[in-house]
Order: structure tokens, then C-alpha cells, then sequence
């Protein structure tokens, strides 16, 4: 699992998140027709909203699970289940890690397709559709997690060159 002492930072922009939110939804309109999208709180929310807008569908669900205090992980625990197999369905998540989260949703909801938008080594055996993929010791900034601040230069940083 990358967590706070991971070394390599990823931050997505609105615009990056969108356009690789827009290449998700191209994949799975090729795999479809889909019966309804399940947004996997909270993190699948925005990416789920944007392929639902692609993909003209308005029938979504969610499955509410939560396995992070910020960026320390701990037993992932539902909300929100899902009824029924998912035979047909489409479920939307921002990431896997660990996999643990996808492991919950395969056993849960088995017959769905499982598509993020980002993977990282240890998850992705789990989902049937992911976008990029990042290193496990990356942690994945998503922008409704951060906000714009100064940030002292390079060599500042190094504590001058
Ligand atoms: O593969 P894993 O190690 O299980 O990690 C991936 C999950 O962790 C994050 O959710 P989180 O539980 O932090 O809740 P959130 O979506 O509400 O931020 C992320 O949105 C994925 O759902
Ligand atoms: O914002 C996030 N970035 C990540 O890389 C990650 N991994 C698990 N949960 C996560 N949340
Ligand atoms: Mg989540």
C-alpha cells in the first residue's frame, strides 16, 4: 500500500481527471450496453458522473465503502451494499491499491465490471478496465483533495544548490 511515507506524488488536475474519465467511458462503450453504472463512494462519484453523462445512462447506484483515514488504511467497511449479481452493471471506482476495496466489491457484486480510472500493481489483477497505471509507493493527489499553495523552489528544497 502506498501511504504517507510513499516518496512519489501524482497530482491530477480537473482537466487530467477529466480527460481520462472521457478515455474510461470510450472503453466502456465498446464493452456495452450497461444496465446502470454503481459509483463507489466517494471517490468513484465524479468519475461515475462523467461516464454517466458519456454514456447517456441514468440509472446509477452506489456502494458505500470506506477503507482510508486519509492515507492510513484500515478494515474496509460498508455502508451500502449492492442488491443482485450485477449482470450487466458497470461499477466505477477513482482507483485500486491494495485491491482490498475491489476484493470487497468482486465477492459482493461478482457478475459486474469492475473499471477504474487509475491502478496500481497490487489491484490490478482486480479490475477488468483501468485507464494509467502508477507505481505502488505513489499516492494518487486527487483534486477535490487539494487546493493551490506556494511551494518553495527546487533548490530551496534541497536546501540550496
Ligand atoms: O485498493 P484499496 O487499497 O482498497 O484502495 C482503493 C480505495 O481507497 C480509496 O477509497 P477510500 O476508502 O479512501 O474512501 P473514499 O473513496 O471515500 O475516499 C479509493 O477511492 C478506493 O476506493
Ligand atoms: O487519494 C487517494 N490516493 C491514493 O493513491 C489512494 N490509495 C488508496 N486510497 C487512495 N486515495
Ligand atoms: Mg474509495
Amino acid at each position: 500500500m502506498a501511504d504517507k511515507d510513499s516518496v512519489k506524488h501524482f497530482p491530477v488536475s480537473w482537466e487530467e481527471l477529466h480527460r481520462h474519465a472521457k478515455a474510461l467511458a470510450w472503453r466502456m462503450a465498446e464493452k456495452g450496453p450497461w444496465q446502470g453504472i454503481v459509483a463507489v463512494t466517494r471517490g468513484g462519484l465524479v468519475p461515475a458522473a462523467i461516464i454517466a453523462r458519456e454514456l447517456d445512462i441514468r440509472l446509477i447506484d452506489t456502494v458505500c465503502i470506506s477503507s482510508y483515514d486519509h492515507q492510513n488504511q484500515r478494515e474496509a467497511r460498508v455502508l451500502k451494499g449492492f442488491d443482485g449479481d450485477g449482470e450487466g452493471w458497470l461499477i466505477i471506482d477513482d482507483l485500486v491499491d491494495t485491491g482490498k476495496t475491489a476484493t470487497v466489491l468482486r465477492k459482493m457484486i461478482p457478475k459486474a465490471h469492475f473499471a477504474t480510472i487509475y491502478a496500481k500493481p497490487a489491484g490490478r489483477p482486480l479490475v477488468d478496465t483501468f485507464i494509467t497505471e502508477v507505481s505502488q509507493d505513489t499516492w494518487i493527489y486527487f483534486p477535490w483533495d487539494v487546493e493551490l499553495q506556494f511551494t518553495q523552489p527546487i533548490a530551496q528544497q534541497r536546501g540550496g544548490l
